[in-house]
């Protein structure tokens, strides 16, 4: 069986930033995957060149065996992505953006109904599906971009930053429905900045930095018998505030 995701020699550069360099990384199916990394780690450069958004200076991304820059098409019907700040057709209400989604993709207007309700309700939005997108809460909008994701049932999710701005209560339905997700069968790759997240949810991840990956693996192979907080501090190179940093923000010295 091939895997979900297979990312061969990705390489990206903006000017003369290497925003990912050479980036190699395997998933296989059936994982909870978590890409973890500091800011301007290359996260989201990554998923986007995964994902069909972002094209790649060289390297190419498979998912389940199709080239996602050769054979679009097969790559793409296979996975959900939520991206990282692309813009929704946000003059369309919740309902109207999952019927339009969902026909993109094919599926069966009855069905696109029934699972609309489905996702609405598993993501506390049924009393919202009737209100404009543009209206929406930034956490509302990240989870209407993941019911949209999902309507396809598709056997590959990629998310970047699934619960940014999601309120808990949201933020634990969300783990759930990847939880049964992942159960049934299906590979969810998301990246974040929250290792406790991370930790509790995912069975696998990369460390990334600088475009290049760090680690990965297993949860425990990653974490070596330390937090997984504490390994990605170790693993970055967190340098602590030295004494008199920012001096002139302590009240005394005025
Ligand atoms: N369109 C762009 N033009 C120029 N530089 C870019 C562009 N997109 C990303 N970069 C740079 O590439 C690097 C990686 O950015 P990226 O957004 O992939 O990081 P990230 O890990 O997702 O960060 P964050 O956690 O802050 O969202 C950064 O140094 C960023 O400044």
């Amino acid at each position: 069986m091939p895997a979900a995701l297979s990312l061969v020699g990705l390489h990206k550069s903006f000017g003369a930033k290497h925003a990912v360099a050479d980036l190699n990384l395997e998933v296989e199916a059936g994982r909870m995957f978590g890409l973890v990394g500091p800011n301007g780690a290359g996260k989201t450069t990554t998923l986007s060149m995964a994902t069909g958004l972002l094209r790649p200076d060289s390297g190419t991304a498979y998912v389940l065996g199709h080239d996602v820059w050769s054979d679009p098409a097969s790559a793409k019907a296979l996975m959900g992505v939520l991206p990282d700040g692309v813009r929704l057709f946000d003059r369309l209400t919740g309902k109207e953006l999952l019927r339009y989604i969902g026909l993109l993709r094919r599926v069966p207007p009855d069905t696109i109904a029934s699972r609309s309700a489905d996702l609405l309700d598993a993501l506390g939005l049924a009393q919202d599906g009737d209100t404009l997108v543009v209206e929406y809460s930034a956490g509302m909008t990240k989870k209407i971009g993941l019911a949209c994701a999902l309507i396809h049932a598709p056997r590959l999710l990629i998310l970047d930053e699934p619960f940014e701005a999601v309120d808990p209560v949201s933020g634990e339905g969300i783990r759930e429905i990847l939880r049964s997700y992942v159960k049934g069968g299906g590979t969810v790759v998301l990246s974040s900045h929250v290792m406790e997240l991370v930790e509790n949810l995912c069975d696998s991840l990369a460390v990334i930095a600088q475009g290049r990956v760090l680690a990965a693996g297993t949860l425990d192979q990653v974490r070596a018998g330390s937090s997984l907080q504490q390994r990605f501090l170790e693993l970055v190179g967190f340098r602590a505030n030295t004494e008199g940093t920012l001096a002139w923000l302590q009240s005394s010295s005025s």
